[in-house]
């Protein structure tokens, strides 16, 4: 009885029942924190917020959707392209005489947008619509005409589902400075603070050049400046976009060049030989790019015939550039400045569409090869290569060769790219799954998804976070164990001595 009463006073507790206990418990909080580990870290279904920007260019349209994580609103989730439709017909300028089709025409992308974009996102999902080139040109000629236009595609757009926030003319500085802005930040440039890649874009109207040149400060040419503040960085990004530039009005002004005197044939070097069509004077001074130079006394059609030969074609298409004055310190042409070129550049658009097609988007070949490829590619019979390219549209593949080789002029003559210099062009249709050109920048802009300043990010991730804190107590629950064991262990092997 007295030795029974001294163990129970030397070893108050039931020791093993509560080593178990403690066992038990430890166990079950193990179990406990690395399910929540898990359920944390699995990943749930995402859910999307999504952007749409209509791209009314002087060639056709083209309707853009964007997604971006529906919990990452603030400026840290990224934008990506989910889908695109290419508008049937041509661009909505087109639509001058009979505005209403221009309305009509973008029905069939607007039903793939309410395909795509979830019914219950519909209402919040932004809709822009933004025009370039085509419409500044109307814009010039008519601009009742132009105004007409755009009540039409409105109607269409009010119409819809989505959250429709407005139908404008973009400026040439508005969309070489967007689509610099979205080549940057699809290539994740602007968050990271790096260095930025140049733009250049080739439409049907008009071009755009847009770079950060260390030389460039705005003060020279303040027309030409745009600053930003991105992500805690300052940019000062030199942009210029020439007018009548684009692929399609400058074929029209080399052209016209050519048939100043009203002839009835025209024997030209940017197309193939065997190339033969007629066409007609009005057609081709339609446009105010070339309308003031129009002959008196031109016949109704003429005949445009191919000769084929790149170096001709090259002094041709010269034509077209003026490099006789400058008021600035230096100027690319037309009297327009432009600082030294810098850094690496992506040329996108017609740039892409023509060069890939040429075989011709290696940049790393010398620019004389690209010359010679070019000039064996024009001297190519009509016959020929529409038997090499039997399912490509005529109307691309007749002027191929005009194309490169208006391309290779503006870029070396025009902009100065020199033999060295070329290999910093990367000719680009995508990137990341999203197509280059100002739709993405100008969405981006519009909805404030790029913050001046750089957003505060938490020092670790919520993965990591979740897997520390997990770490941190299973070795918490295994020191108190520890404790516990050599706390109570000696006194349990004591009581059996006792016994
Ligand atoms: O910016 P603007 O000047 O308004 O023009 P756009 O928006 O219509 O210009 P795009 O980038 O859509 O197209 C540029 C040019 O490339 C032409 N183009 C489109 N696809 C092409 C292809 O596969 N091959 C050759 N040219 C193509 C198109 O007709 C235009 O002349």
């Amino acid at each position: 009885m007295s030795a029974q009463r001294e163990m129970k006073e030397k070893n108050p507790w039931p020791t093993p029942v509560t080593i178990i206990i403690i066992i038990v418990i430890g166990v079950i909080a193990i179990v406990a924190l690395v399910t929540v580990a898990v359920l944390q870290n699995k990943s749930v279904p995402q859910k999307y917020k999504y952007g749409i920007v209509l791209d009314a260019g002087s060639s056709h349209t083209a309707l853009y959707i964007y997604q971006w994580p529906a919990e990452k609103d603030n400026n840290t989730g990224r934008v990506e392209q989910t889908h695109s439709c290419k508008v049937k017909g041509k661009g909505i300028s087109s639509y001058a005489s009979e505005p209403w089709k221009a309305g009509e025409s973008l029905k069939e992308c607007m039903g793939e947008a309410e395909n795509t974009v979830p019914k219950e996102r519909a209402h919040e999902t932004p809709l822009y619509l933004g025009a370039t080139a085509g419409m500044r040109l109307l814009d010039i000629v008519n601009s009742s005409a132009s105004k007409n236009v755009f009540q039409a595609v409105e109607k269409a757009l009010q119409n819809s589902p989505f959250s429709y926030q407005g139908a404008r003319i973009l400026s040439g500085q508005e969309e070489g400075a967007f689509g610099w802005v979205t080549v940057n930040y699809l290539d994740d440039r602007l968050k990271q603070g790096l260095k930025t890649t140049g733009a250049l874009d080739l439409g049907g109207a008009s071009t755009q050049i847009s770079f950060i040149s260390d030389n460039f400060d705005g003060s020279e040419s303040p027309i030409n400046s745009v600053n930003f503040r991105l992500y805690g960085n300052d940019y000062n990004l030199y942009t210029h976009s020439f007018l009548c530039y684009g692929k399609d009005q400058v074929l029209k002004m080399v052209l016209a060049n050519q048939t100043q005197s009203g002839a009835t044939t025209v024997l030209d070097p940017c197309f193939h030989s065997g190339y033969n069509e007629t066409k007609n004077y009005s057609v081709l001074y339609d446009s105010p790019c070339v309308s003031g130079r129009k002959p008196q006394e031109a016949p109704e059609k003429f005949d445009h015939i191919g000769k084929g030969n790149f170096q001709e074609c090259q002094k041709a298409v010269k034509s077209v550039f003026n490099f006789t004055f400058c008021k600035h310190s230096r100027c690319s042409f037309n009297g327009v400045f432009q600082p030294p070129l810098q850094g690496p550049f992506g040329a996108f658009s017609a740039y892409y569409f023509v060069m890939n097609f040429l075989n011709l988007t290696d940049t790393s070949m010398p620019l004389e090869t690209v010359k010679q490829k070019l000039s064996q590619y024009c001297g190519t019979s009509w016959d020929k290569i529409k038997r090499q390219h039997p399912t490509v549209n005529v109307k691309y593949l007749a002027e191929y060769c005009f194309s490169g080789t208006y391309i290779l002029t503006l870029l070396t003559e025009g902009y100065d790219f020199t033999a060295e210099t070329y290999s910093n062009i990367k000719f680009i249709k995508k990137i990341k799954g999203s197509d280059a050109g100002w739709t993405l920048g100008y969405m981006l802009n519009l909805t404030n998804m790029i913050p001046a300043e750089a957003p505060d990010s938490p020092p670790l991730p919520h993965a990591g976070y979740v897997s520390i804190v997990t770490l941190m107590t299973i070795l918490l629950i295994g020191l108190l164990l520890f404790v516990a064991l050599r706390i109570f262990w000696p006194r349990c092997s004591k009581k059996t001595q006792i016994v």
